[in-house]
């Protein structure tokens, strides 16, 4: 082909013309996406850091839709749909842990040269986050407090907060599909309260987990929410080694002691009855 001219896609139909047809940057509203980058210091690595960002809560957007949606399927009694969500939670997730690897390969040298433009944000006030953490089961209202300037945002997290979480729903299914798991957990109604640890949800999964082909949509879906669990915690502790990695022990934007409050984090569990089950099989 050197030397000759170069081909031009329009002699078999390619569309050129978008003067009054909508294109690939109208339909995905691009303008406003590519606009909204908008580093607040001369470094060169400030763009990484929020572009970095920026997709991850494009990813987690996806994520709430899907755990949205795996709920509602689950509660309507269509537990196929919901497998099919779950697997794309986690497989979003995995491509969450990927995008550390992007992150990484900024040295605390170089995000020292605009960490004081961060000012007092942080990702302690990613609301998407809350989210992800209060439809799965974490209900911690403290965290609500940073939104407490938004009542747009504060109203979408005290909703969520109100109606049973995934593992709820997940619980729910287990007692109309015949398997007790007790009267803390039937009787509920105040879903916004963290829900204690329950022996008898043990037994509830324990029963599922003895008989896989007698239970066998029951049994996926618990392997289907251990596998978010699995990918969810990695995310953390990706998360963990990259801050220490690039900040060390210091204090965290967002007024928490930093590495030391993460690691704590690392320790919340969202399906605690689906881990301790494994040790009575
Ligand atoms: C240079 C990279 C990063 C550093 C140094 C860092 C540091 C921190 C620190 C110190 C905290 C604790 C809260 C505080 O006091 O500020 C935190 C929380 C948080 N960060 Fe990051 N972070 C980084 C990247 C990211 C990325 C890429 C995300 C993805 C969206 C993210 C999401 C979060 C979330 C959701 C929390 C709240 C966690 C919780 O409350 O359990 N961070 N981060
Ligand atoms: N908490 C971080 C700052 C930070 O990472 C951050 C700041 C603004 C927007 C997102 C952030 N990412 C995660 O916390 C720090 O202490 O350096």
């Amino acid at each position: 082909m050197s030397g000759s001219k170069p081909y031009d896609p329009a002699t078999e139909g390619a569309e050129m013309s978008f003067r009054e047809r909508m294109s690939y940057g109208d339909y995905l509203s691009l303008d406003r996406i590519l606009d909204a980058q908008n580093p607040l210091s001369t470094a060169h690595d400030e763009m990484l850091f929020i572009i970095q960002h920026q997709t991850s809560e494009l990813w987690i957007k996806l994520a709430v839709h899907e755990m949205r949606a795996a709920m509602k399927a689950i509660r309507e009694g269509r537990v196929q749909n919901a497998f099919k969500m779950l697997t794309r939670v986690a497989r979003i997730f995995e491509q969450l842990n990927s995008a550390w690897d992007v992150l990484r390969t900024m040295t605390p040298s170089e995000y020292t040269e605009f960490r004081d433009s961060l000012g007092q944000s942080s990702g302690f006030q990613s609301y998407q986050y809350r989210a992800i953490e209060f439809l799965a089961g974490n209900r911690n209202a403290a965290m609500l407090k940073p939104h407490a300037h938004r009542p747009d945002v504060m109203a979408k997290l005290e909703a969520i907060l109100a109606e049973p979480s995934l593992y709820d729903e997940a619980l729910l299914l287990l007692q109309r599909s015949g398997i007790p798991i007790g009267a803390a957990d039937a009787e509920r109604t105040d879903w916004a309260a963290p829900r204690a640890e329950s022996q008898d949800v043990i037994e509830a999964w324990k029963t599922i987990y003895q008989a896989p082909e007698k239970y066998w949509a029951l049994y996926e879906l618990a392997e289907k929410l251990v596998d978010f669990e699995d990918y969810f915690r990695r995310w953390r502790f990706n998360h963990v080694t990259t801050v220490e990695r690039i900040i060390g022990l210091k204090r965290g934007t967002g007024g928490t002691s930093g590495v030391s409050y993460l690691r704590k984090m690392l320790e919340v569990e969202l399906f605690p009855e689906l881990w301790k089950v494994r040790t009575e099989l």
